[in-house]
């Protein structure tokens, strides 16, 4: 098959989907999965902590596995695709870059909340200066008008980011905001455009192609939805309305089908769907990461996990802000007895 690209898509089940397995990857799943990647010929495999490296902690979930093991595991069988690590500046250090490159990454994606790009500077001109491929990160772009975002990937590109990806990260944003915003970075970057869904109001398919519309040249997506909340843009149905748009990916169908269905769905606990969670997450636009923790809170508090969800969007709690969860929870629950 040809291995041309019109598209370069990066596959980010084992490090989104981290998310919704509560960051319990092992080596042999990892070794599986980026296997059958690397066989369908998909150009990037992101691996990490869900929170990207570093993320091992209470506040945001102790992984099962040391992310380092598992991006070793992901580099030794996945032939010609290039593993890919996420950085949240804050959480990931430098050092942890290096080591992630000493074991054969060979690109930093460099994550923060929309308004505050100036924190990823440093991590992006090391990342450049070990020889990374680089990108920008702009995550809950919809909490931030276009010109705020435009301002901030502008940063991004002026640290060395080769890439700057518009980030949907609540499943919030709908099509004409996405060919909004997508328009407007092509307009004033040199560099790609990236973009990076959630299917929380089912929506990530729309969502791309309108990306891709207006010259996005850089798309995630989750195989079978093994992303954080609903998942991403499904991968290998991403595929088959790419190739039937007579878009080039340069990955193997029929093969990415078969890891979705045989490799991908065994390891799901249930599948991958809109429920009225991940609903809540899109229609407030929270963070798709928060899902289990306000699942969690709701457990322990007994407040119902919507309500938690509505009010940390009303809050506009953002990423590294998780310990709101269980304060918010509190609250509710305090405020109810009290009436
Ligand atoms: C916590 C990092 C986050 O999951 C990154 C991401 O995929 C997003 O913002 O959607
Ligand atoms: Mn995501």
């Amino acid at each position: 098959m040809s291995t041309e690209r019109d598209i370069l898509i990066t596959e980010v089940a084992l490090r989104d989907g981290s998310h919704a397995i509560a960051h319990q990857y092992t080596v042999e799943q990892v070794k599986k999965v980026a296997k059958a990647l690397g066989e369908a010929n998909v150009p990037y495999i992101e691996v990490a902590h869900g929170d990207g490296l570093g993320g091992s902690t209470l506040q945001y979930g102790l992984s099962r596995t040391n992310e380092m093991e598992l991006i070793e595991a992901a580099v030794s069988v996945c032939g010609d695709s290039k593993v890919a690590v996420l950085v949240l500046p804050g959480i990931g250090t430098i050092t942890d870059l290096k080591q992630a490159v000493s074991i054969g990454a060979k690109m930093a994606r460099v994550a923060t909340h929309v308004t505050e790009a100036d924190v990823s500077a440093q991590h992006l001109s090391k990342a450049k200066e070990m020889g990374l491929e680089t990108v920008g990160f702009l995550m809950m772009s919809h909490m931030a008008p276009v010109e705020k975002l435009v301002e901030q990937a502008k940063l991004m590109e002026s640290y060395g980011a080769d890439t700057v990806y518009m980030v949907d990260s609540a499943g919030a944003l709908l099509p004409h905001q996405v060919k909004e915003r997508v328009r407007a970075l092509r307009q004033n970057l040199q560099v790609n455009v990236g973009f990076h869904g959630h299917n929380n109001l089912s929506l990530a398919m729309a969502n791309t192609l309108a990306a891709i519309e207006e010259g996005a040249q850089r798309i995630d997506g989750s195989i079978r939805c093994l992303g954080a909340g609903a998942g991403n843009t499904q991968t290998e149905v991403l595929i088959a309305v790419l190739e039937n748009m007579g878009i080039k990916t340069g990955i193997d169908l029929y093969k990415l089908m078969d890891t979705a269905e045989e490799v991908i769905a065994p390891l799901l606990q249930s599948p991958q769907e809109i429920t009225r969670d991940n609903l809540v997450l899109g229609y407030a636009g929270v963070y798709s990461s928060f899902l289990l923790h306000a699942q969690r809170a709701s457990k322990k508090y007994g407040i119902d996990s919507r309500d938690i969800l509505i009010e940390l969007g009303r809050r506009k709690v953002v990423g590294g802000q998780e310990d709101m969860i269980v304060d918010v929870a509190d609250e509710l629950a305090r405020q109810r007895k009290a009436n």
